[in-house]
């Protein structure tokens, strides 16, 4: 395990009394998110789940925030734009884009764990354009183009 980097972390004022994101678990890689309002999202639904805080990330670094395997599978739970993607230049509020995909609607507390914070290393690239692309074997197929 890398050693951890620091990140600041804002409490906002409706974020008071509830647990910053954390390891559940000593080899857990993401910290926990809980929920910092109440609310039933409908089958098909979406909402951008508040959680009460704010992050300044060390530049080079971004946060990724991934769903809940539980949530998925019990529930069909996820976050729609999974991975989320937390900027290091972002000072808003952290919010958890979830999506129910299953059948019924699916209650959250104040408190429950809707999500998971993942920190990492952010490789930027310099796109270099050109006239034509190198031949390789594979070539333009792809989509299953190998087979099933
Ligand atoms: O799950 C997420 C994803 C994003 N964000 C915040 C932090 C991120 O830095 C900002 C922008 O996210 P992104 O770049 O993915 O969204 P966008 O649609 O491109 O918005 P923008 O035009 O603000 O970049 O929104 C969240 O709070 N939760
Ligand atoms: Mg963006």
């Amino acid at each position: 395990m890398l050693p951890p980097i620091r990140i600041a972390i804002l409490r906002l004022p409706h974020g008071e009394g509830l647990p910053l994101p954390a390891y559940a678990t000593a080899g857990a890689a993401g910290m926990d998110v809980v929920a910092a309002e109440d609310l039933t999202i409908a089958p098909g639904a979406r909402h951008a789940v508040a959680t009460g805080f704010a992050m300044a990330i060390p530049e080079g670094f971004e946060v990724q925030v991934r769903p809940r395997s539980g949530l998925a599978l019990k529930h069909g739970v996820t976050c729609l734009n999974t991975p989320g993607t937390i900027d290091s230049d972002y000072r808003g509020e952290v919010k958890v884009i979830l999506a129910n995909l299953g059948a019924d609607p699916f209650v959250i507390a104040r408190g429950d764990r809707i999500a998971q914070l993942v920190p990492a290393p952010v490789q930027r690239a310099e796109l270099e354009e050109t006239a034509s692309l190198d031949e390789t074997a594979r070539g333009a197929g792809g989509f299953g183009s190998t087979g099933r």
